[in-house]
């Protein structure tokens, strides 16, 4: 589709939608692909090794080249807003190694091994190996240069929250100083355990005098079964744990007689990072043991959890939500915090007083039961909330959040679920909505959120300096940069960008100031883009932003009305109409309404 990338067609293929790089992992043997952001473009400099390797390898059966806009990708998302470039391996559906920056050398050798590899396995001389996937961690930290089997790198903990805190309601108040302690629940389940389970689990203590009640205690009740990791922010709050611990140092009492007066920050910290210290700190462990030797946290992630390691890989997942009416109008807050602490992000959200067709469309599986007719009256009564909530296996994690459909069952069965939480007597079913599947929520969020895309304008004055901290501001807003280019703009350009200010006695200033040097020119798209566009840039004399919108674009980077930083297409007209002119056919018109 971009005509700048025709040249590299040949070399690399592009992806830049989420199917396209899932029909990339069906490519046969190996691909590189090189992650790129919109505004820096695939890299350069590596493409004279990827001619090379692809002239002297002469595979082009088994060697694939693709270049893939981190910001298209779902799958990719880790990746976005890092300046410097990405090396993914591919192989037989997977990534399985990452090269950070462009380190030609590295790359160069990875290739040349993994395509001698292929060929032995191609020729019988060796057997595939059991490659592992890599997963995609959100850090900065990592080190630069070759990335491993990043699988290797993380260390989870079991931890299995007992029955009577499941049933006195505890359970929820755990997971959440856990979880505020920077520690991350990266799954969840609830069960009963199999006396088989347990003697696994607690197989250390099986001599032990009482061990035959435990086991009937621990599979009378529902437990929770957490897997944890350490995350990255456990660092943020070290500095309170180690007050904390301070305190205790300095008041010693019997529930801390173990704590001794040499204790130094490196044993506070080494404290810090174990989960079952944190438990016994915060006096619950009690109610949670846990299990952190990795050969056994490996096999009980592996009977616990089987499809873990699938979910790890799923990765970002964007489903359609919906608060009904009733529940809208008296809880609105309280799920939506319930949603924020669930680790989802809320993309979009907008409130909505749904069409019979749309109530229809939404509660199509209760078409049959009596209260259909019923359902759909309180579902186009008043205001619902619909939105678009982002969140790793999101999915499958709202479906187990929302619980069963029928407020009846989720009270006797799950009462911590969302469903018997905010049951409401105007309906027997729950009063919160998520999309059935992937498929579905793609469709929904299509119907309820249509993209729409504007025209956005970086100004010659601050498009040096501040085109990254601009952009960086345009992504965080969940707007996507469909298409961005630098140039110093003509006449004929600003006339069509202008149209509707030509015939004022400031334009000419206006041209004088577009004139000054190039312009970062942007395709920005989203729901309700141009209202939204114009929303950021706030208010056009920065001055009065600073006072109405002091978070706006313009009130951070203007500097007078006409050095207002931005511009924005003030209509549906407008920001078509511009937009064919600077970027020819490249994008599709907007839908009818937005
Ligand atoms: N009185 C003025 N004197 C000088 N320049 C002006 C004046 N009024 C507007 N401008 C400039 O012309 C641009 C277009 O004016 P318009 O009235 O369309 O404002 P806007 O819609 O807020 O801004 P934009 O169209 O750039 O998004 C403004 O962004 C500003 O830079």
């Amino acid at each position: 589709m971009a005509s700048k990338k025709r040249g590299e067609a040949q070399l690399q293929m592009v992806i830049n939608n989420q199917s396209l790089w899932d029909e990339m992992l069906l490519n046969k043997g190996l691909t590189v692909i090189d992650v790129y952001q919109a505004w820096c473009g695939p890299c350069k400099a590596m493409q004279t090794l990827f001619r090379k390797l692809k002239n002297e390898l002469n595979e082009d059966e088994i060697l694939h080249f693709a270049v893939a806009e981190a910001d298209s990708v779902v799958t990719l998302q880790p990746f976005r807003d890092k300046c410097e470039p990405v090396f993914l391996f591919s192989l037989d559906g997977k990534i399985i190694s990452k090269v950070k920056g462009a380190n030609a050398p590295l790359v160069n050798e990875k290739v040349i091994q993994l395509i001698n590899e292929e060929r032995k396995i191609a020729t019988g001389e060796m057997v595939r190996p059991q490659y592992h996937e890599i997963m995609f961690a959100d850090s900065d930290t990592e080190d630069a240069g070759e990335g491993q089997d990043e699988n290797a790198d993380e260390q989870y903990t079991i931890a299995i929250i007992k029955p009577d805190a499941v049933l006195s309601g505890k359970a929820q108040e755990i997971i959440e100083k856990i979880t505020k302690a920077g520690f991350i629940v990266e799954a969840k389940d609830k069960r009963r355990l199999t006396e088989e389970d347990v003697r696994d689990f607690y197989s250390q203590m099986a001599d032990q005098p009482d061990f035959e009640d435990f086991v009937s205690f621990m599979t009378t009740g529902i437990s929770f079964i957490l897997v944890i990791s350490q995350g990255n922010n456990q660092q943020a709050h070290f500095e309170e744990q180690e007050s904390e611990l301070q305190t205790q140092l300095e008041e010693p009492s019997e529930d801390h007689p173990e704590v001794e007066d040499t204790d130094t920050s490196a044993e506070i910290k080494k404290k810090q990072d174990s989960l079952e210290d944190y438990l016994e700190r915060q006096h619950i462990s009690q109610f949670c043991d846990v299990e952190d030797n990795s050969i056994n946290v490996d096999k009980f992630i592996d009977i616990f959890f089987p499809d873990f390691k699938k979910m790890k890989s799923m990765k970002l997942e964007k489903i359609l939500a919906l608060i009904r009416p009733d529940l809208f109008k008296e809880n609105k807050k309280d799920v939506l915090e319930i949603i924020e602490n669930e680790g989802f992000k809320i993309l979009m959200q907008r409130q909505i007083v749904l069409s019979e067709e749309e109530a229809q469309m939404l509660c199509k599986e209760y078409e049959n039961e009596d209260f259909f007719e019923n359902l759909i009256e309180n579902m186009t009564s008043g205001p619902s909330l619909a939105l678009v909530l982002l969140r790793d296996n999101g999915l499958k994690h709202w479906k187990d959040l929302l619980g069963p459909k029928f407020v009846e069952e989720a009270s006797k069965h799950d009462p911590e679920s969302l469903c018997a939480q905010f049951a409401k007597e105007s309906l027997p079913i729950n009063q919160l909505y998520g999309s059935g599947s992937l498929e579905a929520a793609e469709k929904e969020i299509q119907h309820f959120f249509p993209p729409q895309s504007t025209l956005a304008l970086i100004k010659p004055h601050v498009s040096y300096e501040n085109k990254d901290d601009i952009l960086k501001i345009i992504k965080e807003a969940g707007f996507e940069v469909t298409h961005m280019k630098e140039t110093l703009l003509t006449q004929e350009l600003a006339d069509c960008i202008y149209m509707s200010i030509k015939t004022k006695d400031f334009y000419k200033n206006v041209l004088e100031m577009l004139f000054e040097g190039p312009s970062v020119i942007m395709v920005l798209t989203k729901w309700n883009a141009i209202s939204e566009w114009r929303r950021l840039m706030g208010p056009t004399d920065p001055e009065e932003a600073r006072l109405l919108s002091p978070d706006s674009i313009r009130a951070r980077f203007g500097m007078s009305v006409l050095h207002n930083a931005v511009h924005g297409a003030s209509n549906a007209f407008m920001a078509e109409e511009s937009i064919r002119k600077l970027f020819g056919e490249l994008c599709p018109e907007n839908p009818e309404e937005n």
